[in-house]
């Protein structure tokens, strides 16, 4: 898998100084010790977190509960206009292509082959097409449809002026996951697999029935969700300003889009009642800044769910 870590981490830099908290500085985090220096750590290692770490975790979360956001309404009303801003500003250069959803997710290359006859991929929260862009490069079924959709007007405006868009393979739309209604374009039961890439954690978690509700009707039976996201406790989670808790493990980042932090019983909870449970993993991994002197944990989910 591509462990390079995408730019939606790197450091943003910004003229205002956020308030933030005392101890969540230690998080990308703390120095490190004399006798972890010396260890030859690499980055990206697998890891299971420290005793110590954990603590430290727990402790800043609880903080973070002193200062929620003010003024919520915004936030919930039209999240959707955070995400226009924000692929407004960085267009498609922000997120790097998942050029590891092939390997993670090698059922996508079942529909893939030259002879796998009619088949269709509806990429949720297709964003700037990051993901769509290395299915389309690992294809060699003519008879391939990818649908990509966004409740950003402007992500799918990006999508569709990249010159790897193809009208043949490709139709882009703007769709809500959590809305009431299904696309028009795309028939009820009829996707072999549905994509959800760094996107249900931008739903608030009243909005999880209903996007499960269109999750499922959209299935073809035995049809797969792909699921990546952030998980609980990741550093972005812990490094959290003051101000930005919406609700517990629910955030507003910096640029204003909301992010929530799941776990692996929650995805139970949400996805088991609905769909066949194939996988549900996590992927910790401590990263070592050995010129800064950091230690920076990182936790995403990683699932496959059954029609
Ligand atoms: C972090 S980006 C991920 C983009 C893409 N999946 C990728 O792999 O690069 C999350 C995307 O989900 C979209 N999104 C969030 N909530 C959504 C919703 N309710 N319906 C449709 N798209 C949504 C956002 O607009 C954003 O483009």
């Amino acid at each position: 898998m591509d462990t390079t870590p995408d730019n939606s981490e790197k450091k943003k830099t910004s003229s205002v100084r956020e308030a933030t908290f005392s101890i969540n500085e230690s998080f990308g985090g703390r120095l490190l010790t004399e006798e972890e220096d010396v260890f030859e750590q690499n980055a990206w290692d697998h890891v299971e977190w420290d005793d110590e770490h954990l603590a430290l975790a727990k402790k800043c979360i609880e903080e973070q509960k002193l200062y929620p956001v003010t003024e919520k309404d915004a936030y919930m009303t039209h999240p959707e206009r955070y995400w226009d801003q924000f692929y407004g500003k960085n267009e498609g250069k922000f997120f790097m292509n998942r050029r590891w959803i092939a390997q993670e997710f090698p059922e996508l290359l079942d529909l893939l082959k030259e002879d796998a006859g009619e088949k269709s991929i509806l990429e949720i929260g297709c964003g700037a097409g990051n993901t769509i862009w290395p299915i389309l490069k690992e294809n060699k079924n003519s008879n391939l449809k990818i649908f990509a959709v966004d409740y950003s007007e402007k992500a799918i405006d990006v999508v569709k002026q990249n010159p790897l868009y193809d009208a043949k393979f490709c139709s882009a739309s703007v769709w809500d996951l959590a809305g009431s209604d299904l696309l028009r374009s795309i028939e009820e039961a009829s996707i072999d697999a549905i994509t959800l890439i760094f996107c249900f954690s931008a739903l608030s978690p009243d909005q999880w029935q209903q996007a499960i509700e269109n999750l499922y009707r959209l299935l073809k039976p035995g049809g797969l969700i792909l699921f990546r996201d952030y998980g609980r406790l990741d550093l972005t989670q812990l490094r959290a300003k003051k101000n930005r808790i919406l609700s517990e493990n629910f955030y507003i980042r910096g640029d204003g889009t909301r992010v929530y932090y799941m776990t692996n019983e929650e995805l139970v909870d949400v996805f088991g009642k609905n769909f066949k449970i194939i996988q549900n993993g996590v992927d910790k991994r401590l990263i070592v800044n050995r010129k800064k002197r950091v230690k920076m944990y990182r936790c995403w989910l990683q699932a496959k769910f059954q029609k």
